[in-house]
């Protein structure tokens, strides 16, 4: 592992919105990449979810298999994905679930798919409650968010940014075994997120790293510790675009550690309309082109 990186660390619960918002706009600066801690979100919820996860993923390969990932939610095998395409090796050595909306239009289009109650009884309330919970504090977090890009804090909200909320929710393991051979294998590839911003829990296990300045070669990878507790925090391309590249989209990676690794990630919105997509350029384009 190389250095790690010390990111910033904001408190959600502090009653300072200015300062706070003062302090996330230094780190969208500088890394794109924060902690947030003081969400609100109990580490009985998480440890729920980290439970019924691996609870999913330790079933047998052809139940996995039935849930297998239609448009854009389900199962997504070992090796099947891979995030930098450039890469001539097989592709990234982690399997994931992913899963969205609960309600509105958007779940019309792309319903959840969810194992069976008689394999995993809690599995659906418990996601759901998290996901109603994450995205209260994605919103939130975005409302802080515009004020440090010095916009009104409901910007997001008022230009329909949030409206029937476009969050997927990533379940993510990485078995984590370090192949030896002659092509590099990652549990995740390098990649930055699309959406304006991902909330990241992990299970403490190490391998998230981050690339500061991605025209710098050869890049210089750092390590991003978890803190129990907190979301590590980036911001996606689409932020990167919209605030023409003041806020940084920041290239990340995840590296085998030779240890099982779960987290889960939640990104937003991940499909915006292309009206809402106008509405929010319109708005955005005196101040930020
Ligand atoms: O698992 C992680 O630590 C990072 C996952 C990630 O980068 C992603 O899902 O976009
Ligand atoms: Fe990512």
């Amino acid at each position: 592992m190389g250095t790690s990186l010390l990111l910033p660390i904001i408190d959600l619960s502090s009653p300072e919105k200015i300062s706070t918002a003062q302090l996330i706009r230094q780190a969208c600066l500088e890394h794109g990449f924060f902690y947030v801690k003081n969400h609100g979100i109990s580490e009985e919820l998480v440890e729920r979810v980290f439970k019924e996860s691996k609870g999913f993923f330790n079933l047998p390969l052809e139940e996995k298999m039935a849930l297998l990932r239609r448009d854009l939610l389900g199962y997504t095998p070992l090796y099947a994905e891979k995030l930098d395409s450039s890469l001539s090796s097989i592709g990234d050595s982690k399997e994931s679930f992913y899963f969205g909306s609960l309600e509105g239009v958007l779940a019309q289009h792309y319903p959840n798919q969810w194992p069976s109650e008689g394999l995993l009884p809690s599995w659906r309330q418990t996601m759901e409650c998290y996901y109603k919970n994450v995205l209260s504090v994605g919103g939130k977090l975005l409302g802080l968010i515009a004020l440090a890009l010095d916009l009104d804090e409901d910007f997001f909200e008022k230009v329909g940014a949030l409206n029937d909320p476009a969050a997927v929710v990533r379940l993510l393991r990485y078995p984590g075994e370090v192949i030896s051979s002659d092509v590099e294998t990652y549990g995740a590839s390098a990649h930055s997120d699309y959406g304006m911003v991902t909330l990241l829990l992990t299970d403490g296990v190490p391998g998230l790293q981050v690339c500061r300045d991605k025209s710098k070669q050869p890049h210089i990878w750092e390590d991003v510790p978890a803190i129990k507790g907190a979301f590590i925090v980036n911001i996606g391309d689409m932020m990167e675009r919209w605030t023409n590249g003041l806020f940084r989209s920041t290239l990340h990676r995840v590296m085998p550690v030779g240890k099982e690794r779960y987290s889960v990630a939640l990104s937003f919105p991940f499909f915006l309309i292309p009206i809402q997509i106008a509405n929010v350029l319109g708005k955005l384009k005196e101040k930020f082109l």
